[in-house]
Parts: C-alpha cells; structure tokens; sequence
C-alpha cells in the first residue's frame, strides 16, 4: 500500500484506477436498480445504507448484497487494512451542487475507511481538528456535523505534520484513510458546483486523468488563475467500513 501513500500526513492512500469503466457501470447499475425504498433522503445527499443499522450497542447485521461483496473482498484483499471482512457500506449520492460537511466518523466503526467513487469527479477536504478526535458520537450514518467552529487549537504543537490537504476523487478511484487522519481530521466535500484543487495532493494525477483545468469566466470565492474540476454530473460514492461490534441474536429470546 506505501506505494499508493499520497500527501505527507501518513496514512492516506489512493488508488487512481481501482476498478474498471465496466465495474464502474455495473455498480452505478446496482445502485440505480435498487428498490427505491432503499434510499433515504438527507437535507443534502441521498444515500443507501447496506450491511445493517449501526446501533449504539453495534451493528444489526445483514449480509451484503454479492455484486457489493465482490468489491469489497477486494478491498480487503488489496489493502490488507482491514481488521476482518468489511459489513458496511453506506453510498451517498451527490448532485453536481451537493457535498457533505466537515465531520468525523463515528466511533462505531474501526478506524480505517475505504471510499470508491463513481460518476463526477469531486474535491474532499481534509482539516486538521485533534480536539475532536475522544469527543465524536453517533454512528455516522445521519449528517451529523462537528462544530467548525470549535476547531480552536491550544497550541501549535501537535499540529506540526498536520496541516489541511485536500484530494482529487476520480471515477473508479479508492481513497484509504485511517487512523491519524480519520481520529483528527475532519473532512467533507464543499456544495459547489466548481471546486478549487490547486494544492490537492494528487494533482499531477488528477491532471494526467483529465478531470481538472483552469477556472474560466469568475465565481465567488475562486481566483482567475485557480486549478478546478467542474462537477457536470452526479456523484455516487461507497463508503466501505468495519463495524467491530456485531450484535448477535437480536431476535432470539
Ligand atoms: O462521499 C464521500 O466521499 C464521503 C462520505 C463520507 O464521508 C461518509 O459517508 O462518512
Ligand atoms: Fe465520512
């Protein structure tokens, strides 16, 4: 995996061409063939939960789908990251002017994610935010949102190799991040439709994909010689997790 090691914070990876246009298809395929019910809509993103409902006392499990567990076998197998076969996995659907706020994930799951993305390219930013790393509830599954605002650092100290970055998130790429960065970051993709990568650590790599340019015409917030990517479509990600706690038995009594 140190070869797919990206930024200098340690612990990030990516992985540009982890599956192949056709898998890619064939998962969008899935995603839109299931049952409309499956999806549950949030203020800012839909998103399809399998594997179960994470519970405060842990996950109420249910097997993974075969066209869902053939890729993450693979994760698994590739990474060699993960503690046991990922149970979870939670896809959230973006459209061309939706993201998710900066937040952390729950401490349900072990700390390791592994997120593959489909369709439009985005931006996910990574900020530094140590205060929050023994502080977080929930189970990551509802937009829960960290305070932006509490990010107040007592001192520089701990902070010296930590610094925000953030990434390019092609189609068909696999994004790793794990324990420093997934207990003291926090990270989450801006609402707009044309996002800012100028420093993003996989630039060269973006570039070489074709997914990023110079920003054309003026919009708030961005400078005329800003590096972009222009979100034309949606975006569909899958977030593949651990959760370490199973709950056995629920209905037997
Ligand atoms: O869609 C993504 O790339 C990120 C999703 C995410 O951070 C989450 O589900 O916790
Ligand atoms: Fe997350």
């Amino acid at each position: 995996m140190n070869d797919f090691a990206v930024g200098s914070v340690p612990t990030v990876f990516f992985i540009p061409d982890f599956i192949t246009d056709s898998e890619h298809d064939q998962l969008l395929n899935n995603i839109n063939g299931a049952p409309i019910s499956k999806w549950k809509s949030l203020k800012n993103r839909r998103l399809q939960n399998w594997g179960g409902v994470v519970h405060e006392k842990g996950l109420i499990a249910q097997d993974l789908p075969p066209w869902l567990t053939r890729i993450t076998e693979r994760i698994n197998e590739k990474s060699g990251l993960f503690p046991s076969s990922i149970n979870h996995v939670l896809i959230n659907e973006y459209l061309h002017n939706q993201g998710i706020m900066p937040h952390q994930d729950g401490p349900a799951y072990y700390p390791v994610v592994a997120i593959l993305s489909l369709g439009s390219p985005v931006v996910m930013d990574f900020t530094p935010h140590p205060n929050l790393s023994s502080s977080t509830h929930g189970n990551g599954v509802d937009d829960k949102i960290s305070d932006p605002g509490a990010a107040v650092m007592n001192s520089g100290e701990q902070l010296d190799n930590c610094h925000p970055f953030s990434i390019v998130l092609m189609p068909r790429s696999l994004l790793i991040f794990k324990d420093l960065v997934y207990s003291d970051y926090l990270h989450g993709i801006k609402d707009s439709e044309v996002q800012r990568c100028n420093e993003a650590v996989n630039l060269t790599n973006a570039q070489n994909h074709g997914v990023v340019q110079q920003l054309s015409g003026s919009v708030k917030a961005l400078d005329s010689d800003d590096t972009v990517i222009y979100r034309a479509n949606t975006r569909v990600s899958l977030t593949c997790r651990v959760v370490t706690k199973v709950c056995k038995n629920i209905f037997k009594f």
